[in-house]
């Protein structure tokens, strides 16, 4: 909607909540809040009793039907609390059914995000046990019209998309602009503080005028930037702004306080001795999530530390969807436990321009972006779960960048930790994010402190191997390995696709992270001998791993099923055309998620 008259705005000033106010307030209940009791009860099948502070303020006055504005850190529950009154919503209101138009719209800025969206609203509803009705279909930019129109007949009441599609519904007429005003009663921007960089911009635009004046429009967001405020304008009426404090003034807590922020200094070149070390030695906490800029570099690195005998799994927006996908199933199911990513829409641009020399012409972006997904997005918003450890082998471009990785551990109400390897480049990007959290020389305390585990000696004494291992993994073995996953992924996303189609809640997964190298590890790069190790390493070292049996017994054992459930079988292998019946059409819905990962820690540590 256009900009809101001058007296609509003062009152939307007046309307500015403070959730921390909310907060000290009375707690209550999911039931206390005014919720379904089908939702409650779902809630609580899924071990969920007591909202989150977001969701205390939140839902209470989404069920009120107001159009509201919630800011909130990282991993506070922002999907649940707009998700649960929107379900309440459409279980309990007769909402006219227009032909061409959804009763709900939920847009979010990449496709992994609605495959999440999808999965949490499709759970919940399955939760309810029948009780309920309701079509929920998600949509991407590359569905085939006839993909879209067969999703869209009926027509479903929620619809989970990004904005790219919409239009691309609405030129084909399976969506159709006029029927919006009947039909469309909740719209949903999430993660808006993304919309508008992954270049939704006109796309929101051209919804704007099709939003009916009655609809409720609900924005969830992160962090709070000049673009959330351009979309509150285009699109809200007069909303209640939620602002949970750590996203408000009291910057240090903009990072859950349950994530232990370190940094280490050191050369570029060392890099990969440095993550070595941390892995190897597993001073950092598994399961970890490991940043790099560039995919060539997350190949660099998977290579380096295969050598060693540490398998990782890659992701990064060159891959298929289905693949994309898959990955995170896995990850989040625990089969692997280190995943190299590569993220940020401007490394995407960086990357064309160092792989084509500079992109300065529309040729060359058109190009590109059809190489890269534009819709691909693994950081911003994904509920990575019982990640501890978010590693950035290279730091974000920016401030925003780094909330949003650290962002992926600490979810909800675990702990987790992150390592910042930075080099001198960096440093400038490392002081700005100091000073954005409010780390102050003069203070004691540091929100980003120096990693404290690891000693000069021990990294010395690992660096010949290192440095040998790194000069083999030249530019070349690279582009071979990089060449050959996306073959390797390309054949096996039409194979997931039909798997999926007909196995949609399989766990019995196909293993992406395999050795890319033709040569297998070494086996003397596998042990790292004990003299090699100090005396404060080796504590550090038993300190790790007994933090690690105190976080995760029960985890672990649930982690060790999934892994002999997949060794049992790779669907690939055991891969039929034959269906034995089919199910959803309109998604892969699987189950399986979970935990640590203390089996191995008695394993003798090779490199
Ligand atoms: N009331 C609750 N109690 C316990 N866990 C919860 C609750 N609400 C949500 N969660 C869990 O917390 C995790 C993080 O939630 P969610 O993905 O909604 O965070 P978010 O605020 O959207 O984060 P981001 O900004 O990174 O997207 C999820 O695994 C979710 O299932």
């Amino acid at each position: 909607m256009a900009n809101p008259p001058k007296e609509i705005k003062q009152e939307e000033e007046e309307k500015e909540r403070d959730a921390a106010e909310e907060e000290a307030g009375e707690e209550k209940n999911f039931e206390e809040l005014g919720l379904d009791l089908r939702l409650v009860h779902a809630l609580n099948k899924k071990g969920i009793e007591k909202p989150t502070p977001i969701q205390q303020v939140a839902i209470p006055l989404i069920l009120e039907g107001k159009d509201v504005v919630a800011r909130a850190k990282t991993g506070s529950g922002k999907t649940f609390a707009y998700i649960l009154p929107l379900l309440h919503r459409l279980f309990n209101e007769s909402l006219p059914k227009s032909k061409l138009a959804p009763a709900a719209l939920i847009l979010v800025p990449t496709r992994e995000l609605c495959q999440q969206v999808y999965s949490e609203v499709m759970s919940l509803i399955e939760l309810c046990k029948g009780q309920v009705q309701l079509k929920v279909v998600q949509l991407t930019s590359s569905m085939p019209a006839s993909d879209l129109r067969a999703a869209l007949a009926g027509p479903p009441d929620i619809v989970i998309s990004t904005p790219g599609c919409i239009p691309k519904c609405l030129s084909t007429g399976v969506l159709q602009s006029k029927s919006f005003s009947d039909s469309l009663k909740i719209l949903v921007l999430d993660e808006a503080d993304l919309l508008l960089s992954y270049g939704y911009e006109d796309d929101l635009k051209a919804l704007t005028g099709l939003i009916p004046r009655g609809c409720q429009c609900l924005l969830m967001s992160a962090t709070s930037s000049a673009d959330v405020e351009k979309l509150k304008k285009l699109i809200l009426h007069n909303p209640y702004i939620l602002t949970l404090p750590e996203v408000g003034d009291v910057k240090d807590e903009i990072i859950p306080k349950n994530v232990q922020q370190f940094w280490i200094s050191c050369s570029e070149r060392d890099k990969l001795l440095y993550i070595l070390a941390l892995l190897k030695l597993e001073l950092v906490q598994k399961i970890a999530l490991i940043f790099t800029n560039t995919i060539d570099m997350g190949f660099r690195l998977k290579l380096f530390l295969e050598k060693f005998g540490i398998k990782s799994a890659i992701l990064n927006a060159e891959l298929p969807q289905n693949s994309r996908l898959h990955i995170l199933e896995e990850f989040n199911a625990g089969l692997f436990d280190y995943l190299i990513a590569t993220d940020d829409t401007q490394t995407k641009e960086r990357e064309q321009t160092d792989e084509g020399g500079h992109v300065d012409s529309k040729k060359s972006k058109k190009h590109a972006r059809a190489k890269l997904d534009s819709e691909f997005g693994v950081v911003r918003g994904i509920d990575f779960k019982n990640v501890h450890t978010v590693i950035n082998f290279e730091m974000p471009q920016n401030v925003a960048g780094y909330v949003h990785r650290i962002g992926r551990t600490g979810r909800a109400y675990n702990t987790g930790a992150s390592v910042s390897l930075v080099s001198t480049d960096e440093m400038e990007i490392l002081e700005e994010i100091k000073s954005f959290l409010g780390d102050d020389e003069n203070k004691d305390s540091k929100v980003i402190a120096p990693f404290p585990l690891l000693t000069k000696n021990v990294v010395e004494s690992l660096r010949y191997r290192a440095e040998d291992v790194a000069k083999s993994v030249t530019k070349v073995a690279v582009r071979e390995s990089r060449a050959q996953d996306l073959r390797n992924e390309i054949l096996n996303s039409e194979k997931l696709k039909a798997h999926f189609e007909v196995n949609p809640r399989d766990l019995d997964l196909l293993k992406h992270d395999k050795d890319l190298s033709k040569r297998p590890a070494d086996p003397h790069l596998r042990d790292v001998p004990d003299y090699l190790l100090d005396p404060t390493t080796k504590e550090a070292c038993k300190m790790v791993k007994l933090a690690r049996a105190a976080m995760g017994n029960k985890n672990s054992s649930r982690r060790q099923g999934a892994r002999k459930k997949f060794r049992k079988s790779d669907p690939l292998k055991s891969f039929s055309a034959e269906a034995p019946k089919r199910a959803h059409k309109d998604g892969m819905k699987r189950e399986g998620r979970n935990g640590d990962d203390s089996h191995k820690s008695k394993k003798k540590k090779s490199v």
